[in-house]
């Protein structure tokens, strides 16, 4: 017979305590019970549950989690996603994140998870003999968001697969194998795909019934740069034929491709694929149990960092107090930390997301007293002149609601030189201070258009919008922030111009920026956008031509941000994939609508930084 276990009085801990790991067990096929819920415990190994009561008239704000004891196994598992959780606002995200909570990862303490790290590390270096099953594999860890782990691993293994010639290859493990190299900025020809042209140079017609091909050669295609024709066609000829065999496929495989049409592996957000993956990959058939227990215990123990680093950024806004001088400022932490886990997924970054996040905060203050608040052209010209002085003296001739945010930028970047000077002793307050002093120029020089009547050409409008929607702001910082690779060469690359990894990345930022808030921004009465400067320039009419114009803009600018990490100068790796995170977050932010699996950037957050993933 089942057996109850009242939960009423369970004590729980925070989920960054690390004293208090509790390991609760449960009879398997026992019921949990709280006031107004029971959970039927039925699933496989150590934690299995975990559900936050979200009654309000139930004051106990209970926690449930149910555990059988690590003896008992049982199959399958499905993961219920975004529970219901209404964060009004900091005061009651500060409240959430300080409730008493235990995550699955403390209820493993660590044990288990190791454990299957050093399984998945065994296997995947075994794999190695066997070329396509180590790409697989590799494949599978980088979309469940494990590939931090083993970076030693998955470079051997790309190096030993990049130096090889593989006349034998099919089309799904050439298209694997260029997408994984060129992904981790290893060297990589496109002519491998040379071998599946006819003489006319089309692929071949027998590929059409390749599916699997046709998904490999169509992620890969997505990873083309500026001049490799063949990954062109090989992008229109995989989707042609992907679209026309979908009604077809059977219903996991027709899922697969419809997510790749949808948005193909190279835009997607690594911790978003990850938590939509871990799901996919439960459900298919084959699956690895031990990688898919790992994916899950990896999530939920990074979900719990972020959430610490969201309560540190959170702590320090409402201290900071800003908004509550400026009324008519933007007051949301949480958008600001989902573009730092944007462009730095990896969980070593965490004190960099959180100084990042702080960047971002202030960025959205300044944006709001030159667009919301429309300050007056000769407050906004005082507010330039005082940041392009960087000198606290400067700030007294300002209104008050200037001084603050003033002081509220001069303290927050001198902190963060302080860290990094601190960290590894290099100053860096010129390059700080200039790439602000930049981004205040490109605001006013918006309000000048603005004031003017003037229309600028669309080049000139989105070169300057990069520079205001926060792009090189956002990764000067992060080249010293990160701190991996700076030398005299590379600094020298930084500013004066900015690079064009930079500028690639940011005009994406842009354009998608101008695709998602030009609505609003038009009905406020704000400067035209890209969309409308383009219909202006093309002679178009209806707004939906202008959008996909817009649209093939952006992916002509994914070329060049590949050419970028082909040509790789002397910027160093990781920044270049910050870089390229940046404009994956910014589809993600702005395109939201189109995604049939979270549906809105509420979801997104709420399965990022609050819902753990449980069976
Ligand atoms: C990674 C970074 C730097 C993120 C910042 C994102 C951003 C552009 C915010 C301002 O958008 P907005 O639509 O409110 O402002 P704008 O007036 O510039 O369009
Ligand atoms: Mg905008």
């Amino acid at each position: 017979m089942a057996s109850s276990t009242n939960i009423a009085n369970l004590v729980l801990s925070k989920p960054w305590s690390s004293s208090s790991s509790k390991a609760l067990y449960f009879p398997l096929g026992g019921r949990v019970s709280s006031a107004c819920s029971s959970w039927q415990i039925s699933k496989r190994s150590s934690f299995r549950g975990i559900s936050r009561n979200n009654n309000s008239n139930n004051s106990s704000n209970t926690i449930c989690m149910c555990m059988p004891s690590p003896s008992q196994t049982t199959s399958s598992s499905t993961l219920p996603m975004a529970a219901p959780l209404i964060i009004r606002d900091n005061e009651s995200l500060l409240k959430y994140l300080h409730q008493p909570l235990v995550l699955p990862h403390e209820v493993d303490d660590g044990t288990m998870r190791k454990e299957l790290l050093e399984i998945t590390r065994r296997e995947l270096m075994r794999s190695i003999s066997k070329p396509l099953e180590a790409l697989q594999m590799m494949d599978t860890i980088q979309r469940l968001g494990l590939a931090y782990h083993f970076e030693e691993e998955i470079n051997i293994i790309l190096s030993e697969v990049s130096s090889k010639v593989y006349d034998d290859e099919d089309l799904m493990t050439a298209g694997l194998r260029f997408r994984l190299l060129r992904h981790n900025g290893h060297q990589i020809t496109p002519d491998i795909f040379c071998k599946f042209l006819n003489e006319n140079g089309k692929f071949e017609d027998s590929l059409k019934g390749d599916i699997m091909g046709l998904l490999s050669l169509y992620e890969a295609s997505y990873l083309g740069a500026n001049g490799e024709d063949i990954l062109f066609e090989a992008m229109e000829f995989s989707e042609a034929q992907l679209r026309s065999s979908l009604p077809s496929l059977e219903a996991q495989l027709a899922t697969k491709v419809s997510q790749a049409l949808e948005l193909p592996r190279h835009r997607r957000m690594v911790r978003l694929e990850a938590r939509r993956f871990i799901e996919e990959y439960s459900k298919e058939n084959g699956h690895n149990p031990d990688l898919l227990e790992l994916a899950k215990l990896d999530y939920n123990k990074v979900q719990s960092l972020h959430q610490m680093e969201l309560s540190e950024i959170t702590r320090w806004w409402k201290e900071l107090g800003l908004v509550e001088k400026l009324t008519f400022a933007r007051d949301r932490p949480l958008e600001c930390f989902l573009w730092t886990v944007g462009l730095l997924p990896e969980p070593k970054y965490s004190a960099c997301r959180i100084e990042l996040a702080k960047t971002i905060a202030i960025l959205l203050v300044i944006d709001d007293i030159f667009d919301t608040h429309d300050g007056p052209m000769d407050e906004l010209v005082l507010f330039t002149n005082a940041i392009r002085k960087w000198d606290l003296e400067a700030m007294e001739e300002l209104p008050e609601y200037m001084k603050i945010c003033y002081m509220a930028l001069y303290n927050t970047t001198n902190e963060i030189c302080y860290k990094i000077l601190k960290e590894n002793g290099w100053s860096v307050l010129p390059y700080l201070k200039s790439t602000w002093i930049d981004m205040i120029e490109g605001f006013m020089l918006e309000a000048r258009w603005f004031n003017d009547g003037e229309t600028p050409n669309l080049e000139e409008y989105v070169e300057n919008g990069v520079t205001t929607a926060g792009a090189y702001m956002a990764l000067v910082h992060l080249f010293f922030l990160i701190g991996q690779g700076v030398t005299q060469e590379s600094v020298k690359l930084l500013m004066d111009p900015y690079p064009k990894l930079f500028s690639c990345s940011g005009r994406i930022l842009r354009l998608w920026d101008d695709l998602g808030t030009a609505k609003e921004e038009q009905e406020r009465g704000d400067l035209a956008s890209s969309i409308h400067l383009f219909m202006k320039e093309n002679n178009i009419t209806c707004e939906e031509g202008g959008r996909k114009g817009i649209m093939k803009l952006i992916n002509n600018l994914w070329k060049d941000l590949n050419s970028e990490l082909v040509s790789r100068n002397a910027m160093p790796l990781a920044i270049i994939k910050a870089a390229f995170n940046m404009a994956r977050a910014s589809q993600v932010v702005y395109q939201h609508e189109e995604d049939t699996y979270f549906s809105s950037v509420d979801n997104y957050v709420k399965a990022l930084f609050f819902t753990p993933i449980i069976n």
